[in-house]
């Protein structure tokens, strides 16, 4: 008997546009499939809350049902000794349905009107409970009497005792066996991440078995499957079904290196991309095996996108440096290839400036060889050469975003700042504008470089610029390795004209942790030596983390550019019922009006239109109705001078 009533009558046919076959069903697996958890984990953690065998119970139920879903154990040996373990009541399903109607999985939530439009092809099967299932689907237009599941049995005080026995569905090969007498009289797809879904297609009950793998990944039963689903919109892509995703982004890949911050990561997972991290950074060989089939690139400083790589990256569409510069991203070749690059270029100011002010006090008064004197035993008390730095003189080179705000705080601090930059920058507080580089480096008791890292600047701070300063100043570089002339500084240090200099950032820079620092700078006295790390405080690293996926995301799920290094910046309305077509072009003239003859040709009304151009490129972006001839986008990619061609719905 089955613990709810199947239709009587077939199930009628389901709204959709042009799906696989006259008739198909639509069988979904609730638990790590329809939810991103396991139920009776979730109960357990409600029912075990706040006893001491909480955390070992819990780990005795998670390791059961993983052995359940592999088909190490039988399904009905698997439910009983969860059931057993898990000391629950009829009062905890409340808070348990609120739990999981959080933990909806993504690309389920995203794709509510499959659900609703389809409500007569889909059933939920499932060995989990109707007592939380029922809530949580139909909430998202699942039919009551599509779901199919276990009911649990209760003593006369509430308590869980254990599941209705009679329920086909708590016995072995139960999806089987309920499958059987539904008797479904068409094609039946199973979306599912246990092995008790797979079993249906085993037995010859369904023609197709999706393993579901968003939420888990099981081999032994992904290695049984028709097809992966990494997602519903895979799923929905694959049988052209109406869904939320033009292309699903499991199929888009995203790639991360250098060690980029877990909540970017996890940005791009809960969107549904299919996402690869990797610890350290990539040489050019390595990135160019590794790009191959990459869409979306992120990287830190160490990174070099060169145009060499660039001709291996056929799928890029975007770039995120991690960081503030961009130096090591051949931009115009990324421009030329419409490749839009996208940095963070405040989140780690801050960082970078505390770090400057605390080495500048240090490097004054001479306190790292007091300390590692200090680590060998020698107490030596003493003022010589150990000075405040109120009233001291800073000369920062390039009074950007982070000179500038090293200007303020060092202020606040009683120092006089003086500042020299290319671009005539408006002074702040009391600070002082120099007119040239040489005036500044005339005139600062400390010196700190905040210049970008264009190719220019190499070894803008050399011999004949070390010679220009006074004696006995001090030298901080936290901006990029080349602008200073190593052995040029090495000499200033020897000859007692640097007593003091803190470095963070070098021209040859480890790759990672693993490899050892080479440099002159070794063992040089009164030398702070930082591994880059001006940037790396936690605050800026998850700032930067979830700063730069936006960019990213906007740019691909709305095609704006707002803030791009390299693209004419755009912000765009969000995209409500119509197509989005974006087309990057080389800046000719005469593009727009070739695409809007295509459009009048084919009697196509427009939503909205906007193009911007910088010197390299056009980026038109035309919203149109969605009723249009696909003849439309092939003319449109065929225009002359076209670089890139993407449609959004
Ligand atoms: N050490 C780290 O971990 C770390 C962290 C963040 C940023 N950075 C680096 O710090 C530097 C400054 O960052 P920002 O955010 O202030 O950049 P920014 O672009 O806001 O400012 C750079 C300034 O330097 C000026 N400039 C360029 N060349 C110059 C020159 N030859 N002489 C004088 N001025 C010149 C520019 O006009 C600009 O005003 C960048 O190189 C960045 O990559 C390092
Ligand atoms: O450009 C930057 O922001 C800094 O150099 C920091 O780079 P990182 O992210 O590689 O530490």
């Amino acid at each position: 008997m089955l613990t709810n009533t199947p239709p009587t009558t077939p199930a009628e046919p389901a709204r959709r546009s042009d799906g696989p076959a006259e008739q198909t069903y639509y069988i979904i697996d609730f638990d790590s499939t329809f939810t991103k958890v396991e139920a009776l984990d979730v109960l357990g953690e409600i029912s075990l809350a706040g006893r001491p065998e909480r955390d070992n119970v819990l780990a005795q139920i998670k390791a059961i049902t993983d052995r359940g879903m592999a088909g190490e154990i039988s399904l009905a040996q698997s439910l009983s000794m969860r059931l057993e373990l898990l000391s629950a009541h009829r009062d905890h399903l409340p808070a348990l349905v609120e739990v999981l109607s959080d933990k909806v999985s993504d690309s389920f939530q995203r794709n509510r009107a499959f659900l609703t439009e389809n409500a007569n092809n889909i059933y939920i099967v499932s060995s989990g409970f109707r007592e939380f299932i029922v809530p949580i689907v139909t909430a998202l237009g699942v039919r009551e009497d599509h779901v199919f599941a276990n009911t649990f049995t209760f003593d006369d005080k509430g308590n869980i005792t254990g599941c209705d026995p009679e329920n086909p569905l708590s016995k072995d090969r139960g999806k089987v066996q309920l499958m059987r007498d539904l008797n479904l009289d068409g094609d039946v797809y199973v979306i599912g991440d246990g092995y008790t879904d797979y079993e249906i297609r085993e037995s010859g009950l369904a023609n197709k078995f999706y393993a579901f793998t968003e939420n888990v990944m099981r081999p032994s039963v992904v290695e049984k499957a028709d097809h992966i689903a990494p997602s519903l919109d895979d799923f929905l892509f694959d049988n052209k079904l109406s869904r939320s995703q033009s292309y699903p982004k499991s199929r888009i890949k995203v790639l991360l290196l250098e060690n980029v911050h877990p909540v970017a990561v996890q940005l791009f997972e809960q969107e549904g991309f299919n996402v690869e991290i990797r610890k350290g950074a990539l040489d050019e060989d390595e990135l160019i095996e590794a790009i191959r089939d990459v869409s979306i690139l992120g990287i830190r400083s160490k990174t070099n996108v060169t145009r060499r790589v660039l001709e291996h990256a056929n799928k890029l569409m975007t770039v995120g440096a991690f960081c503030i510069g961009t130096n090591q991203i051949e931009l115009d070749a990324c421009t030329e290839r419409g490749i839009a690059v996208f940095n963070a270029p405040y989140s780690n100011t801050r960082s970078v400036v505390e770090l400057a002010i605390g080495e500048i006090i240090m490097l004054i008064r001479g306190i790292v060889p007091k300390s590692n004197a200090m680590h060998l035993g020698t107490w030596d008390k003493s003022a010589k050469n150990s000075y405040e730095v109120r009233g001291k003189k800073l000369g920062l080179v390039g009074y950007g975003n982070i000179g500038t705000q090293l200007s303020v705080v060092a202020e606040a601090l009683g120092m006089e700042v003086y500042f020299y930059d290319v671009v005539d920058k408006l002074a702040l507080g009391n600070a002082r504008k120099c007119k040239s580089l040489d005036e500044l480096l005339a005139i600062a008791d400390i010196i700190s470089l905040h210049t970008d890292g264009r190719a220019d600047n190499k070894n803008l701070i050399s011999y004949r610029e070390f010679g220009l300063m006074k004696n006995g100043v001090i030298f901080l570089n936290l901006s990029r390795g080349h602008v200073v002339d190593i052995p040029a500084l090495v000499d200033a240090v020897e000859r007692g004209k640097v007593i003091g200099a803190g470095i963070d950032v070098f021209p040859h820079e480890p790759k990672t942790n693993n490899e050892e620092f080479m440099s002159a700078l070794r063992r040089l006295p009164n030398v702070i030596l930082t591994p880059h790390i001006g940037g790396s405080t936690e605050e800026a690293q998850a700032n930067i983390g979830s700063f730069v996926p936006g960019k990213l995301l906007e740019y691909m799920n709305n095609g704006s550019t707002y803030g791009s290094v390299n693209f004419p910046e755009l912000q765009l309305p969000l995209l409500k019922g119509a197509h989005r077509l974006l087309h990057i072009h080389a800046n000719v003239p005469g593009i727009l009006a070739k695409m809007n003859t295509i459009f009048a040709n084919y009697h196509i009304n427009i939503q909205g239109q906007y193009l911007k151009t910088n010197e390299h490129i056009g980026y038109v972006i035309t919203d149109i109705s969605k009723e249009y001839a696909a003849e439309v986008v092939h003319e449109l990619r065929a225009i002359d001078n076209t670089i890139k061609f993407r449609l959004l719905y």
